[in-house]
């Protein structure tokens, strides 16, 4: 089922405030988005209007096509999860799972017998089949969160909603948990919109990432574009670690030309004036690595599949990453300049083409 919101505004209650300011999405049917941005940017915000669970100024948000107003006429088809996992802790989980269809009117609910089913189906869809006759109180952060999917899942919605919904978990299960929702996604055949503050989790499980900023969107786009061609100084930093060189690019030669020492110049097609250069650490390639070198290279360690060092350049050491499989013997202690040719080029914040 697709989404897709149109020109939508909202301001704070009572406020001039604007917390959603011509906010426009469209999420096709089947797909995974992500919404990250930092905090206050929005997203719990358009997550709720697309929930229909709070009102906007004005704009419209449909499913399918089909303009829908209050969340009366969406249940069923939206489900969502959020960081608490706000199960009732006085009920089982069985209890928990089918709370949303047990409040359905008369002639929508299914029959006793088919919601027990319906239950046990989705026990076992996420892995914890002998869980349903436990309470609450009993289980682990991942188990608790599974339930919550459950319960989201429950009237078989086509769309889900999840905000924040690993946040409280340990980076491992965390980790265990977006691999098997992302399955989920699949083998169901949902359209999911994620709110995460993981940049990572959001990369990983994600068809497309929408970047929030200020109440607007700031890009919408694949993993791989959004790593390619970050429309801002913003995004290129929110997304990942990236180091920052201020240069300009002269008209003649073509050549942005680094205002520190150390730093090599590369050739660009972009239009001539100020600008600043942005790499990734893993991207910047110590050009002329030899032991007496201007510049010494700094082990630190290894984190995250990259074996880290600094840069000592004259007025700041800057990262720079070797994929682990780098033989270390390979890696010399000094070079005699940065190569950045990988590196974005932005001016005012805006990525130059
Ligand atoms: N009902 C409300 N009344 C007034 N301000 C609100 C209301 N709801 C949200 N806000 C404000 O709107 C802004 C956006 O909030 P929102 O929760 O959507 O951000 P977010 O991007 O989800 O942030 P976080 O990542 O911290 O959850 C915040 O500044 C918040 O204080």
């Amino acid at each position: 089922m697709s989404v897709v919101v149109e020109n939508l505004i909202r301001c704070a209650p009572g406020s001039e405030r604007i917390l959603l300011s011509d906010v426009s999405l469209s999420v096709e049917s089947g797909a995974f988005v992500a919404l990250v941005g930092p905090s206050g940017a929005g997203k719990t915000t358009l997550l709720r209007a697309i929930a229909g669970l709070d009102k906007y100024d004005s704009g419209t948000v449909s499913l399918n096509g089909e303009t829908l107003a209050s969340i009366q006429e969406r249940a069923g088809k939206v489900g969502f999860v959020f960081q608490s996992y706000a199960l009732f802790p006085h009920m089982t989980v069985a209890r928990n799972i089918s709370f949303g269809l047990d409040v359905l009117s008369k002639a929508q609910r299914p029959s006793a017998s088919e919601i027990s089913a319906r239950v046990q189906e989705l026990l076992d869809l996420m892995q914890i089949p002998d869980l349903g006759k436990a309470y609450p109180s009993r289980l682990s952060g991942g188990q608790r969160q599974r339930v919550a999917l459950a319960r989201a899942l429950a009237t078989r919605p086509d769309v889900l909603l999840l905000d924040e919904p690993f946040g409280a978990l340990d980076p491992i299960v965390r980790r265990a948990i977006r691999t098997w929702l992302r399955a989920l996604h699949d083998q169901l055949g949902l359209t999911t919109i994620l709110v995460t503050h993981d940049q990572e989790e959001a990369l990983e499980v994600a068809d497309r990432i929408v970047v929030m900023q200020h109440g607007r969107i700031v890009q919408n786009a694949s993993p791989a574009q959004l790593d390619e061609a970050p429309e801002t100084a913003f995004v290129m930093e929110f997304l990942g670690e990236a180091v920052s060189f201020k240069g300009v690019i002269q008209a003649d030669t073509g050549l942005f030309i680094p205002d520190e020492a150390g730093v090599l110049p590369f050739a660009t097609s972009c239009p001539a004036g100020p600008a600043e250069a942005m790499i990734r650490p893993f991207e910047i390639f110590p050009e002329n690595a030899a032991t007496g070198g201007k510049i010494a290279l700094v082990r630190h360690g290894r984190r995250n599949g990259f074996l880290h060092y600094s840069a000592q350049l004259p007025e700041r050491s800057v990262p720079v990453f070797f994929p682990v499989h780098t033989k270390h013997q390979s890696i010399s202690d000094s070079c005699q300049g940065l190569n950045i040719a990988e590196a974005r080029l932005f001016r005012n914040g805006q990525r130059i083409v």
